[in-house]
């Protein structure tokens, strides 16, 4: 079954914890004995037999945790090794410490002592959660690049390691990790499993998160009725919606039943199946016009045609220049052809009110897409602006201007910092300095101003202080500057729109859909999705996920091609 859930940010989390110790019906202490009931559950799932576990406790709460999880496994059975730091002020977290040295003693949280010991069979990090405020430095640094791998053997941790909440140093409002480059780092810490509280949180699921926590299971901790009451934060709507939640088949994604709730991916995915069922004529199902380059250049534009017609669209007609259009005489025969030269051209097109949906960009050519995206936009039709429509996008803000809500932009990273440079730069933000060239060591001044572009880039990278700007904020900003739904392409991508409202979907174990042309197939499946009547928001989202399922459905060896092909096998079975 395919189902999906709300995610909340860190800041939503505390409130929704806060709301709930105020309201006199839970402690803090009750919620950590929860928490740590459900890690400590986790574990005795996964490793039947007890054994020796080190348990890593940081300061504060996410600690607090770790101390009971050390309790319960030490009353299972489990010989259990206790490293931990100086409590933070708060009674919760010294409780469940004290708690646990009636049972046994708490080491110091060193290397050292963590080398000291005899191998475990598991190794819980609670060292930091979300309270993590700045990058990890000193002696605790240095035990989380250990377990991360710097000692030499990373598998033999990434086997072992269980994290509480997440893996310690990774900010779970971004998923990258504050002090480090944003590319994936040789010691970062990687979990087998992770157990968090309630709901996932963005980092859980963006950048570094998803490789990283491993396996996630979002533990039921009793906080649903303070969830349901919370107010949204601010003026921005907060549900950010992830899916689909159970679906994803790396990482392990679980959700307790009481999280879990018929995603608005599923409901449309039954509505796309009703709508199938009905007798509607062919227009019902609305009209795809796709625009294509010139000459040599129609190979992108017919992918998107063809997927528009998987998809479902009721008609599809691909224009391509005049004098293009001998190339695309071959199959689909479903497929209608038609010239366009130039914007007086397609706004007879248009003249037709049918024709309700439009897909410009994949091999147009950055002058065709500049020269037809006024008529287009100014039509007012539901419209996907991929490829080159979004660099002739950020070359005239006049074009901007003309985006409304019923567009889609569908950049992967490099065309999103096209378009919205000072967003992608404060994603980015610090970049590491270029490499030198090979000479640069025989010429002292290159070398001086190297090493000092390093240092301030080791500097800026020291201050990161979370939560960072994440990608969900950087989509989410971009859709509201511009008035229209974008759909930040990746692994992780991400869909926003205009009025905050935004989606997560996780496509981490199909690392095989980063192909030539699958950027193609997926504005071709909006498109169809927009001309068959779904809103943007939910064509882009729905779009990204049978886009996914079908290069799952494929499997490795995938090219582009096979992408439309393989959508009436998703189609056939839409409720997962
Ligand atoms: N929400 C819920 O419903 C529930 C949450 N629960 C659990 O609580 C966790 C959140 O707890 P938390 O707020 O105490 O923060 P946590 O992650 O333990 O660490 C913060 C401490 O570390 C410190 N610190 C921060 N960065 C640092 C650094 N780089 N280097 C050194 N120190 C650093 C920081 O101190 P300060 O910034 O003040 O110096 C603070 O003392 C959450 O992840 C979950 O496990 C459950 O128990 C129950 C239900
Ligand atoms: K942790």
């Amino acid at each position: 079954m395919l189902h999906g859930t709300e995610i909340l940010t860190t800041a939503q989390m505390r409130a929704i914890e806060s709301a709930a110790m105020a309201s006199g019906q839970v402690t803090g202490a009750e919620l950590m004995e929860r928490a740590g009931r459900a890690v400590a559950g986790q574990i005795r799932l996964r490793w039947a037999r007890p054994g020796l576990v080190a348990v890593l406790c940081g300061p504060g709460n996410n600690g607090g945790d770790g101390y009971v999880v050390a309790r319960l496994l030490h009353q299972a059975g489990w010989q259990v090794r206790v490293l931990g730091m100086e409590n933070r002020p708060g009674p919760d977290a010294a409780r469940m410490k004290a708690e646990w040295q009636a049972l046994g003693p708490v080491l110091p949280l060193t290397q050292d002592a963590l080398r000291a010991g005899p191998d475990a069979d598991v190794y819980v990090d609670a060292v930091f959660g979300t309270g993590l405020t700045r990058p990890p430095e000193g002696e605790i640094a240095a035990i989380l690049d250990y377990l991360g791998g710097s000692g030499g053997d990373w598998a033999f941790f990434r086997e072992r390691l269980v994290a509480v909440d997440c893996p310690s140093g990774l900010c779970l409002d971004s998923g990258a990790f504050p002090g480090r480059p944003r590319e994936p780092g040789d010691f970062d810490l990687r979990a087998r499993l992770t157990v968090a509280f309630d709901s996932p949180k963005p980092g859980h699921l963006l950048e570094r998160g998803p490789e990283c926590c491993g396996e996630l299971v979002i533990a039921d901790i009793g906080l649903a009725a303070w969830r349901i009451r919370q107010p949204n934060e601010g003026a921005t709507p907060s549900s950010i919606t992830r899916f689909p939640a159970v679906e994803a088949l790396w990482p392990g994604f679980a959700v307790p039943d009481s999280r879990r709730y018929p995603m608005a991916a599923r409901r449309q995915a039954s509505w796309l199946r009703k709508q199938e069922a009905g007798s509607g004529h062919k227009f019902s199902h609305g009209h795809a016009l796709i625009v294509a380059g010139g000459p040599a250049r129609g190979g992108a534009a017919r992918l998107s045609a063809r997927a528009a017609l998987r998809i479902g669209a009721g008609l599809v007609t691909l224009a391509p220049p005049a004098e293009a259009l001998p190339e695309h005489a071959g199959p689909p025969d479903a497929l209608m052809r038609r010239g366009v030269d130039d914007p007086a051209a397609l706004r007879d097109m248009l003249a037709d009110p049918r024709v309700n949906a439009l897909c410009i960009g994949p091999g147009c050519g950055v002058e065709r897409a500049a020269a037809l995206l006024p008529a287009i936009l100014g039509a007012g039709r539901a419209t996907v602006l991929d490829a080159d429509a979004l660099t002739a996008l950020s070359r005239d803000p006049g074009l901007m201007a003309l985006l409304h809500e019923n567009c889609v932009l569908t950049p992967h990273a490099g065309e999103f910092g096209r378009v919205f440079p000072d967003l992608a730069e404060r994603l980015e933000h610090p970049r590491p300095p270029a490499a030198g060239g090979r000479d640069q060591a025989s010429d002292p001044a290159r070398m001086a101003r190297r090493l000092a572009e390093l240092a301030a880039y080791r500097e800026a990278l020291a201050k990161m202080r979370g939560p960072l700007y994440s990608r969900l904020d950087a989509a989410r900003d971009a859709a509201a500057r511009c008035g229209a739904v974008v759909l930040l392409k990746g692994p992780d991508t991400v869909i926003a729109a205009p009025d905050g409202r935004a989606r997560i979907h996780s496509a981490f174990d199909v690392p095989w859909l980063a192909t030539a042309g699958a950027g193609d197939v997926l504005a071709g499946i909006i498109a169809g999705l927009l001309a068959r009547g779904l809103p943007a928001l939910d064509a882009a989202s729905l779009g990204t996920l049978v886009h996914a399922r079908a290069a799952r459905h494929v499997g490795p060896g995938l090219i582009a091609d096979d992408l439309p092909e393989a959508l009436p096998a998703v189609l056939r079975r839409p409720g997962g």
